[in-house]
């Protein structure tokens, strides 16, 4: 690779990136869109499927420490030594040790890594680090909107046990019948006792399952968790890490070389981290049974931090009704795009000019296709509903096809010449104007055609240089709206005239809607007529 290649400089570039800002006086989250625009709509990703792999729980426990691992394992493109050298530090999401809290909000590291899967799919994948939940400085209320939205928006979620937003899942399940959470993994660290569940995912799930078992003599509350949290998630497990040493836990200068860590740790990392990112294990981010792509995730982050804005927590249906509406908007986005980009490659900025006619069969034929692609995805939140968003998509590209239609139009060498010929034209008359007035001694109206004749030449003059020095655009444009206001009205005026004479001239079989709009109407017949022509049927030529 070249050192001016793209992907190696983003790689260089790559860090964390702050999505969510958290606001600590306020208690309050926000989502910065800018940034996570840069991060989801790059062209190399924007239409994969995404798998969002995010670590949460508790605050200083080690999350972006291990997302650094993660990290580590996702550069090295499946080489086996990707654990990295003996004295190398350990870089990535910013962690460090102490007992204040680090990460605050959610970060996503901006390089979102492409990866194909043994069925031959290509999709992205993004690593998330939260805020640890349990500080002293936030509210429940803080804890339970971070740990909502890396749930709601991840395909993966390494944390350690909660059980918070088990009731979340529990109640949106109800209405939409299935797991609305995808795959959690419970990580307990430090574990001490390997002689009763050994290390790893084997002894971890065992660990769980006997967690889980719902006993006669528990509090009701906690037999409704376990019940429930199967429910709520489509696949659970629970790896059990060693204590890393004390090295990890206690010395200030610890930077993350591996030469600090111990052995036994070193060992189930390896084991752990492929099994949450091997290329076979990955599992893409999927929403009420369908996949989401890096475009569509946007959508989703942008529904479920609205919700969680206000001062109370939202109710579960709110969080359902974000689900549909984000579900629906990205449906929207994905079609308009698709509309777009066909549209480009017909009538894009380096294709030549095309007819209205034609321009305007491409538009229909598209956008149909764009509403029956809008259509044929599975979403939420029933007919009426997606009916509402289908009417935001034909809006959407009628505004879209508006645009292009302009920008078509500035091609055609006879447009980009109206202002130019208008001014000439009204330069001629004043100066055949001026001539007969002056010949009938009406010295006056000479004078102000005169006039004239000098404005519409000064206009010309300054219109010219605009156009040439790209300077004092606004005035440009002053002088192209004043001349196109000449021209319609001269358009306008012929029309009525012609209608009159068609009207004394019945003969003569002009059509009505020929009189209202004689140019684009012959425009059209033209149009028509290759058509006709191309298609073969000769006949209507005679029609
Ligand atoms: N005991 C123990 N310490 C660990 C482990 N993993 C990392 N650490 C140490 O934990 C400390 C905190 O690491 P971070 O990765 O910054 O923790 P965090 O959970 O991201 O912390 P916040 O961002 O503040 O919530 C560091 O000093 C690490 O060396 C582990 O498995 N066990
Ligand atoms: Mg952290």
């Amino acid at each position: 690779m070249s050192s001016s290649d793209p992907l190696l400089e983003e790689l260089e570039a790559s860090g964390p990136v702050q999505i969510v800002i958290s606001d600590e006086e306020h208690h309050q989250f926000s989502l910065d869109e800018e940034a996570l625009e840069q991060i989801l709509l790059q062209e190399r990703v924007r239409d994969l499927h995404v798998v969002v792999v995010s670590v949460a729980g508790a605050f200083r426990k080690g999350k972006s420490f291990l997302l650094d691992f993660m990290l580590r394992y996702m550069y090295s493109q499946g080489s086996d030594a990707w654990l990295g050298g003996t004295d190398e530090p350990l870089t990535g999401f910013t962690w460090r040790g102490g007992c204040e809290r680090q990460t605050t909000g959610i970060q996503a590291w901006s390089h979102v890594f492409t990866v194909e899967k043994p069925d031959g799919s290509r999709v992205a994948v993004l690593l998330l680090d939260t805020q640890g939940a349990f500080d002293s400085q936030s509210t429940i209320k803080d804890c339970a909107t971070l740990f909502a939205l890396s749930t709601m928006t991840s395909s993966v979620q390494v944390r350690h046990a909660s059980r918070l937003f088990t009731e979340y899942g529990r109640l949106a399940m109800e209405e939409i019948y299935l797991k609305p959470f995808q795959s959690l993994m419970f990580l307990i660290r430090d574990w001490s006792y390997p002689y009763e569940h050994a290390y790893g995912l084997d002894g971890g799930n065992k660990f769980l399952e006997k967690r889980l078992q719902v006993k006669q003599n528990q509090h009701e509350e906690l037999q409704n968790v376990r019940k429930h949290i199967h429910s709520c998630f489509s696949s659970i497990s629970c790896c059990l890490l060693p204590h890393p040493g004390l090295k990890v836990a206690t010395n200030p200068h610890f930077d993350g070389r591996l030469r600090d860590i111990d052995e036994e740790f070193k060992r189930e990392l390896v084991n752990l981290v492929p099994l949450l990112l091997a290329p076979e294990n990955l599992m893409e981010k999927e929403i009420s049974g369908s996949k989401v792509t890096c475009r569509d995730l946007l959508q989703y982050f942008r529904a479920y931090m609205k919700i969680y804005q206000g001062e109370e927590l939202p109710h579960p249906k709110s969080m359902l009704q974000a689900t549909a509406e984000a579900n629906n908007l990205a449906a929207v986005a994905g079609a308009k795009d698709s509309y777009s980009r066909s549209m480009e490659q017909v009538c894009g900025g380096d294709r030549p000019y095309m007819s209205p006619a034609d321009l305007e069969r491409s538009h229909e034929e598209l956008k149909q296709s764009c509403v029956r692609q809008f259509r044929g995805v599975k979403k939420m939140g029933g007919e009426e509903f997606c009916l509402r968003y289908q009417e935001q998509l034909e809006q959407e590209i009628d505004e879209a096809y508006a645009s292009f239609l302009k920008h078509n139009d500035g091609k055609n060498i006879f447009f980009a010449a109206r202002t130019p010929a208008t001014l000439f034209a009204v330069m001629f008359v004043m100066y055949v104007a001026s001539v007969v007035t002056g010949f009938v001694g009406l010295s006056p109206a000479a004078a102000l055609c005169n006039l004239l004749m000098g404005l519409a030449l000064l206009s010309l003059c300054v219109w010219v240089y605009v156009r040439y020095s790209g300077e004092f655009r606004e005035l440009g444009c002053f002088i192209d709206r004043l001349a196109e206001t000449l021209w319609e009205q001269v358009r306008i005026t012929a029309n009525q005239s012609l209608s009159v004479f068609c009207f004394s001239f019945p003969h003569l079989h002009l059509s009505a809607s020929c009189t209202e709009n004689i140019f684009y109407d012959l425009s059209r017949f033209y149009d028509q007529v290759r058509f006709s022509i191309r298609a073969g049927q000769k006949n209507l030529l005679f029609h």
